[in-house]
């Protein structure tokens, strides 16, 4: 299968858990909750994406007809080969693209494999690290994982909603956009009300880095 990819680049995980980690972050094309064309985003289910995914034509992007031609410049990303090289999924939907040959690829290479999904799609296994970031509206199929990251807030995806869900840790990260300031207070507050739930700030933007 040939792989449709955004943008390759080399940076900080800047959410959840991993925070602060060196990772390769591979953004793969498409998603299922919108096209990424702005003329969508009012109609589209996710409608608060920080993120340009379309095409092939991002920083160290392209189409790559084979698992192992995309782990082959994947790999290229990373300093020192005597680190296992620690590679972040994500998209866009990354699980519509994600499949065993490009895991198995991946960890013939040593690759430790992180994946960011929306829990719209079940995620294979292989995958060393799996972040679900639900979406309201949205069906949630993908109900397990290492982290259970929620864009707060949105209307009708309360954490109550998934807090009972079978993960090791509970993320609140604030959404982004118009209303920044008020939501880091809301999720803030949140969190310190309900201490099952951390918070994530997306340190990346913070620091100015990709
Ligand atoms: C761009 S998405 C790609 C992966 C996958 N489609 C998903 O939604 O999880 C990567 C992460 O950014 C989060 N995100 C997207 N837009 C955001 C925003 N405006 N504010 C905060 N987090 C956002 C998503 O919820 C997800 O956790
Ligand atoms: N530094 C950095 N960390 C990230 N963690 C998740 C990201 C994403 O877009 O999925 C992301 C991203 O875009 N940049
Ligand atoms: S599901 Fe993820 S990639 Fe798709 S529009 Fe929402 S935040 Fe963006
Ligand atoms: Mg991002």
């Amino acid at each position: 299968m040939a792989y449709r990819i955004k943008e390759v680049f080399y940076s900080l995980q800047g959410e959840g858990a991993h925070s602060g980690r060196p990772a390769i972050f591979c953004r793969f094309s498409h998603c299922n909750l919108w096209t990424g064309k702005e003329e969508d985003r009012a109609t589209a289910v996710c409608r608060f994406c920080d993120t340009d995914f379309v095409g092939t034509d991002g920083q160290n992007g392209g189409r790559f007809d084979t698992a192992e031609a995309l782990v082959e410049h994947l790999i290229r990303f990373w300093p020192d080969i005597s680190v296992p090289p620690f590679v972040v999924l994500t998209g866009g939907e990354p699980l519509l693209q994600v499949d065993t040959a490009l895991l198995k690829a991946l960890k013939r290479q040593r690759f430790e494999i992180a994946v960011e999904t929306n829990g719209t799609i079940k995620a294979p296994g292989g995958i060393d690290w799996l972040t679900v970031s639900p979406k309201a509206g949205a069906p949630l199929i993908q109900t397990w994982g290492d982290e259970l990251k929620l864009v707060y807030p949105q209307a009708d995806l309360p954490p109550e909603k998934v807090a009972h869900l079978e993960f090791k840790l509970f993320y609140l990260q604030p959404m982004d956009g118009p209303n920044q300031q008020a939501n880091l207070r809301k999720t803030l507050n949140y969190c310190l009300k309900h201490p099952q739930w951390r918070l994530s700030l997306q340190t990346h933007k913070l620091l100015g880095i990709d």
